[in-house]
């Protein structure tokens, strides 16, 4: 790995506090930094080195995923931290941020690799792409990478525009894209699910797959983050990019684990697939949702609309509910189906795989074998299969097997991001086309919004969101498989006979 200078923009803020500094302290402490890097971190306030290499301290104290036990080598790694003031907009300052990054190559002996980091409002992209180029930050002899956070753009012209402005300073090669869910180690697994095992491999098409499901439900509201939610609701916060990615990454059909180019192919290959939305038809496949008042864990929790900081009247998406089609040669006719939601009954997000039932309308009363993914906060891959009953020879009976469970001291999603970027691994970033195609299937939905095409449905808060989703999914003949589909409500069934037997 090449020694290099990590820059990163808004160095002071809540996302660099929470999760890079503890991803870079993590990947430091087992060695997976170059062997000699110099960390910049950048605010508009003067602080001295010393002073802010304490904020670091700080903040690894509150969030690392391991804590700094060996005072020796918590102390090496802020030495590798220096500050500097800095406004986005002042060319100047850029010129004094080069002075200092070419000292510490000096200092340091490293080359001038330089990976910039912008965790900065998005407002502020553009002019520092303009400024490292034009302060010569952005000359190297070396290699130079820039690291960009979300939202990339608020809709498809703003996000093409973006692009363009970027690509006069750096080359796409030279852009990370950062989609945290990429770098959740089980979405990570997916890349070579189905390639590296020939069971699933051979039933991974139309064929024997009946629907795919994918959810990211979450239990918290709008949190303190009203300001931008209001403006961006699930559909920009969400689905554009996580849910989409997640759709490319369970579908994309690799026939081995590939490189960031064929990675980057295959995904392309499934959003140019996707059968765009008509607005005629729109609403038959979107559902749109906003929390009412409702109750979480035996608490009373208010509505959506009066959460502090959210416009009286709002009709914001805090839930969407999609379904999709992929017209290839492996998936027509399966439908895809998206959920995504704040305030929801369980924290969960996971992909499940509804295999198709041989006998469907003969009576069976089978339940469909399930291959669920558990992303988050859970990780684990089970199947559901059938069995018979042991009380009763003559019924069947779901069970479910494990095929792998993860411990929970994994690295975090922005340690395997960060890591890849410093080593110049680009598959786990979202590259220009696939961020292009996502906006262009998202934006009849944008549209439609704004012509109120689609209505809105509330939900209680900590349910599984509104009823019109699940009317979607049974539309096609299925329903949302919950988390625990064995549990559920067969085993509640199961406990009464057993309870009468008794
Ligand atoms: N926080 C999170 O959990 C997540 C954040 N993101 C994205 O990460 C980015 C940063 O978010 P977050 O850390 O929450 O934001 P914060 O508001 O907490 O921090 C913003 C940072 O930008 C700096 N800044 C503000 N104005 C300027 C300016 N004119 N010139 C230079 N620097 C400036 C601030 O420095 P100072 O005020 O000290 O001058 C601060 O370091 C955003 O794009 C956000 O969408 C993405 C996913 C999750
Ligand atoms: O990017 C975002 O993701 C989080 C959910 O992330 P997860 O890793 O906890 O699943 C979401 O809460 C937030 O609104 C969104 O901006």
């Amino acid at each position: 790995m090449d020694n290099m200078t990590f820059v990163l923009f808004g160095g002071t803020g809540d996302l660099a506090k929470r999760k890079i500094y503890p991803a870079l302290f993590n990947l430091y402490i087992d060695k997976k930094m170059p062997e000699t890097f110099s960390i910049i971190a950048l605010g508009r306030k003067e602080t001295s080195h010393a002073e802010f290499q304490q904020v670091v301290a700080k903040s690894l104290e509150t969030f690392s995923r391991r804590k700094a036990n060996d005072q020796a080598v918590l102390n090496a790694f802020l030495e590798t931290i220096r500050y500097a003031a800095l406004d986005a907009g002042n060319l100047e300052d850029f010129n004094k941020l080069r002075t200092l990054v070419e000292q510490r190559e000096q200092e340091l002996n490293i080359p001038d690799n330089r990976l910039f980091y912008l965790s900065v409002a998005p407002e502020f992209f553009e002019t520092i792409a303009f400024n490292i180029k034009d302060s010569g930050l952005g000359s190297t002899q070396g290699w130079k990478r820039l690291v960009i956070e979300k939202p990339f753009g608020r809709d498809l012209q703003s996000a093409r525009h973006l692009n363009e402005q970027l690509g006069k300073a750096f080359d796409e090669s030279e852009i990370y894209r950062i989609d945290h869910y990429l770098g959740k180690p089980m979405v990570q697994n997916l890349e070579i699910l189905e390639s590296s095992n020939p069971i699933l491999k051979a039933l991974w098409s139309n064929h024997h797959i009946a629907n795919v499901q994918i959810t990211a439900s979450e239990t918290v509201g709008v949190e303190e983050r009203a300001g931008y939610y209001d403006h961006s609701g699930a559909i920009r916060d969400m689905v554009q990019n996580h849910m989409l990615q997640l759709l490319m990454m369970i579908s994309m059909r690799l026939p081995r684990k590939g490189d960031a180019s064929e990675v980057r192919m295959k995904k392309r290959n499934v959003m140019e697939s996707l059968r765009p939305l008509q607005m005629d038809t729109i609403a038959q496949n979107v559902v749109r949702g906003q929390y009412a008042a409702g109750e979480m864990n035996g608490k009373r929790v208010p509505a959506y609309i009066d959460e502090p900081g959210v416009p009286a009247g709002s009709k914001n998406d805090t839930f969407i509910a999609l379904r999709l089609w992929i017209d290839n040669y492996f998936w027509s006719e399966v439908p895809f189906y998206i959920r995504t939601g704040k305030r929801m009954k369980e924290k969960s997000t996971r992909i499940v795989i509804e295999f198709k039932e041989p006998l469907k309308g003969q009576n069976t009363n089978n339940d469909p074998n399930l291959l669920v993914i558990e992303i988050n906060p859970n990780e684990g891959i089970f199947i559901q299969l059938n069995k018979k009953d042991p009380l009763n020879n003559e019924k069947l009976e779901p069970m479910r097997i494990n095929f792998y469970e993860c411990g929970t001291d994994l690295p975090e999603a922005y340690e395997n991001l960060i890591h890849d970027a410093v080593r110049g691994d680009s598959t786990f970033f979202a590259h220009w086309d696939e961020v292009e195609l996502s906006w262009q299937y998202v934006q009849p939905i944008l549209d439609a919004f704004e012509q109120d095409l689609i209505p809105l449905s509330y939900y209680p808060a900590g349910s599984n969101g509104p009823e019109a989703s699940d009317q979607l999914v049974a539309a096609d003949g299925f329903k949302w498989w919950l988390d625990k589909p064995v549990e559920g409500e067969k085993a509640e069934e199961k406990e009464k006979e057993l309870a009468i037997q008794r």
